[in-house]
């Protein structure tokens, strides 16, 4: 089918809002077709460097492909635009969009790239957005799954899933990202998708906080697959088909998440292993670990729905500083005996 879908506005000119351009550009380079990417940052040398086919700041020496340009001014941005793509931290969308919503064509449709949950709504992205914007839940997708942007950046093969309650624009996006070396699903549930992609950063603390221990591969693979049951619990709480977690935007980006040295919730959770605190992590790093602030909010939403989930609970006590990383394995074993699938 012949790709309708010509014109893209980018915001989030970090590593994988510049990486999902490159992928769109290298997409209609591969169908053969014409399309215009505009990057949104705030950042006018990021910018300038972006209109120079480069984005050292977070890609390092990668080249981009022709078809993307970048600016700091919204309405250009924005002019005529049929795809809106979001990649800003989730906890910088609320107030940025509120700027931007008059400015969004009425016929265009939106994605999320984002895997955070808002810290006093406990609101999905994609929740934000409908409810700021005021678009149509129908109009709002989610793109989620094992999407670490450096290797996608280097065209390295890679699978992801596109949501959106109405699945034939799913499937459109799709069409529309599907480049040689990037291949999306598609789904309609995208309460899964995002629970999927918010909580893997706050598994991947965990791990990270193993690793930075010492502890070894038996320890970080129990994590992982406890912290895909509560992952799961959770989402299947607020509506989740259950299948959804078992794919690439649950198991799959747990995996590549909590192995990944590219990761920066991993990273982060290393980090506070090796006795550094949540507020020296910003002497160590500088790109967003999307886990850190999320994980309070998805405490919050888990105790509303009345979902337990003893991985986040324990990580969100080590980022108050009320639990100590060396109290974490004896709070995380010393729990009831249960049978594995309650
Ligand atoms: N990097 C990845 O591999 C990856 C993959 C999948 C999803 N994501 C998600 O995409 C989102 C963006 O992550 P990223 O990796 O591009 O982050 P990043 O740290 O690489 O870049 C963030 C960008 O947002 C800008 N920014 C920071 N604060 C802002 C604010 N208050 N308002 C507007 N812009 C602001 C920064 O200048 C930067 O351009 C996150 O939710 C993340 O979880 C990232
Ligand atoms: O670097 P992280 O920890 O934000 O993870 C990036 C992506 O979400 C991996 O899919």
């Amino acid at each position: 089918m012949a790709e309708d879908i010509t014109d893209v506005a980018v915001f989030g000119a970090g590593s994988w809002g510049t990486t999902f351009a490159k992928v769109l550009a290298d997409a209609a380079a591969a169908h053969g077709v014409q399309r215009s990417i505009r990057v949104w940052g705030r950042n006018p040398e990021t910018i300038a460097d972006i209109n120079r086919r480069r984005n050292g700041r977070y890609l390092g020496d990668i080249e981009l492909p022709e078809g993307i340009s970048a600016t700091t001014d919204p309405s250009v941005a924005l002019k005529g635009a049929q795809l809106v793509v979001f990649a800003v931290p989730a906890q910088s969308l609320r107030a940025q969009l509120e700027q931007w919503r008059p400015l969004i064509p009425s016929d265009a449709v939106v994605m999320s790239l984002m895997k955070g949950l808002e810290v006093g709504t406990d609101l999905r992205m994609t929740q934000v957005i409908a409810e700021v914007a005021g678009i149509a839940p129908g109009r709002i997708a989610v793109l989620s799954g094992p999407n670490l942007a450096m290797e996608i950046a280097r065209r390295e093969p890679t699978a992801s899933v596109v949501a959106c309650a109405d699945e034939e624009l799913a499937r459109r996006i799709a069409r529309v990202c599907t480049a040689p070396y990037f291949r999306p699903y598609t789904s309609n549930d995208v309460v899964g998708a995002e629970i999927g992609g918010i909580v893997k950063n706050v598994i991947a603390l965990c791990v990270g906080i193993c690793e930075g221990k010492g502890m070894g591969d038996n320890t970080k693979a129990s994590v992982m697959t406890r912290g895909l049951a509560e992952t799961t619990r959770l989402a299947v709480a607020l509506g989740a088909d259950p299948h959804t977690l078992a794919g690439l935007a649950g198991l799959g980006d747990l995996v590549a998440t909590c192995a990944s040295r590219l990761s920066r919730n991993h990273t982060a959770g290393t980090l506070l292993g090796q006795g550094f605190s949540v507020d020296e992590l910003g002497n160590h790093m500088t790109q967003v670990a999307e886990g850190i602030k999320s994980a309070p909010a998805v405490r919050e939403l888990a105790r509303r729905v009345g979902v337990e989930m003893p991985i986040t609970e324990a990580v969100v006590g080590v980022l108050a500083g009320r639990v100590d990383v060396d109290q974490l394995e004896s709070l995380l074993l010393a729990r009831e005996l249960k049978s594995e699938g309650e």
